[in-house]
């Protein structure tokens, strides 16, 4: 048998096509949830293993994973060169294999499924954490996860303002034309996120950008940038005077220099507060720092792989 011409191959189109973020964010919240059950949850997922490209500033992430409940068997493979200029920063693919067998199956374009199942996964944070309706969303960051989190926090909450700031001007202002007149491009973060009741912080930044001072008290933030244990996006006192929820702890342990620089004490999983066994402490201010975990591809890539078969 050869493996590579029974592999499916499915395109980034093909899967901007079908992955719709109403399914994705179901999906994303249920596994969320099983994956924090632990022991019963039936998911393997090892922290994501990290090999350092010397002098270029890159990152390659290897993040395989098995869920039961979903018989999937999949691993995502995604590179991360900051410094890239003409070609994006995140490159990805995912190769979903027979959960009985171990055969490759299909092999599926990564970057569009890092952007939705990325913002998904804020999209079930923000429901579960935010104080009630968000009305202003602050996002600081201008690539492709602020246009997927724009995307995907729009089809569940209504805010009648956005307010956009990017460390290069330009890039807030065209993403501030490209969302329209509800959106503004800020100067400073301090302006862009003084009323916000939701704030992402999508950057590449590895000192903090946000500071505790400039936030309302309430606030919810998505913290999805910073993924190396010695980069923050956010302020230790910002971080310290929050409370703070995460995708994986063991992750956020291994991988987040918002948590370990700050020492900063971890008070739940997302997951658990689906399940019932945190709380959802929504009066205060509330950080859901995201690191992405394989669970999340995996599902992803599994609702792609099942319509295609509906379709097929
Ligand atoms: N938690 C998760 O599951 C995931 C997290 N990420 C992270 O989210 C962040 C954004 O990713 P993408 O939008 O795909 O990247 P991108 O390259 O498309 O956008 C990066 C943004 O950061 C800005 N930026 C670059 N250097 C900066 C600096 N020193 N200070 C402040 N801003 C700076 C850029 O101008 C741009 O607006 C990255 O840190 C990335 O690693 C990405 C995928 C998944
Ligand atoms: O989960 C992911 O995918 C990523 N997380 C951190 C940055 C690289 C991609």
């Amino acid at each position: 048998m050869d493996t590579i011409s029974s592999l499916k191959l499915v395109s980034a189109q093909n899967i901007a096509n079908i992955l719709d973020y109403s399914s994705l964010i179901a999906a994303i919240e249920k596994s969320l949830a099983n994956f924090s059950h632990r022991t019963d949850s039936g998911v393997n997922q090892p922290v994501r293993s990290v090999v350092i490209v010397p002098n270029s500033d890159g990152f390659l992430g290897c993040m395989p994973v098995y869920s039961r409940e979903d018989d999937v068997l999949a691993t995502k493979i995604v590179s991360f060169f900051p410094r890239n200029k003409d070609v994006p920063t995140h490159h990805a693919v995912v190769l979903v294999l027979c959960a009985q067998t171990g055969v490759p199956r299909a092999l599926l374009d990564g970057d569009v499924i890092t952007a939705r199942r990325t913002a998904a996964t804020s999209v079930v944070a923000t429901k579960h954490l935010v104080n009630g309706e968000p009305k202003i969303l602050a996002i600081l960051g201008s690539g492709v996860q602020a246009r997927s989190h724009y995307i995907a926090l729009s089809e569940v909450f209504h805010f009648k303002q956005i307010c956009i700031w990017n460390h290069r001007p330009e890039g807030a202002h065209k993403l501030a034309d490209e969302i329209g007149n509800n959106c503004v491009a800020c100067s400073k973060v301090s302006e862009a996120v003084e009323d916000a009741d939701v704030i992402v912080t999508v950057t590449s930044a590895k000192d903090p950008i946000l500071k505790a001072a400039w936030v309302k008290p309430g606030v919810h933030i998505n913290a999805v940038g910073a993924c190396r244990p010695d980069w923050s996006e956010l302020e230790p006192e910002l971080v310290n005077s929050a409370v703070v929820y995460v995708d994986s702890r063991e992750g956020a342990l291994k991988e987040s220099g918002d948590i370990i620089l700050a020492k900063a004490e971890i008070y739940a999983e997302i997951g658990e507060v689906i399940n019932g066994t945190c709380e959802a402490k929504r009066e205060q201010i509330t950080i859901f720092k995201s690191l992405g975990m394989a669970i999340e591809d995996a599902v992803a890539a599994k609702l792609v792989l099942d319509k295609l078969t509906v379709n097929d």
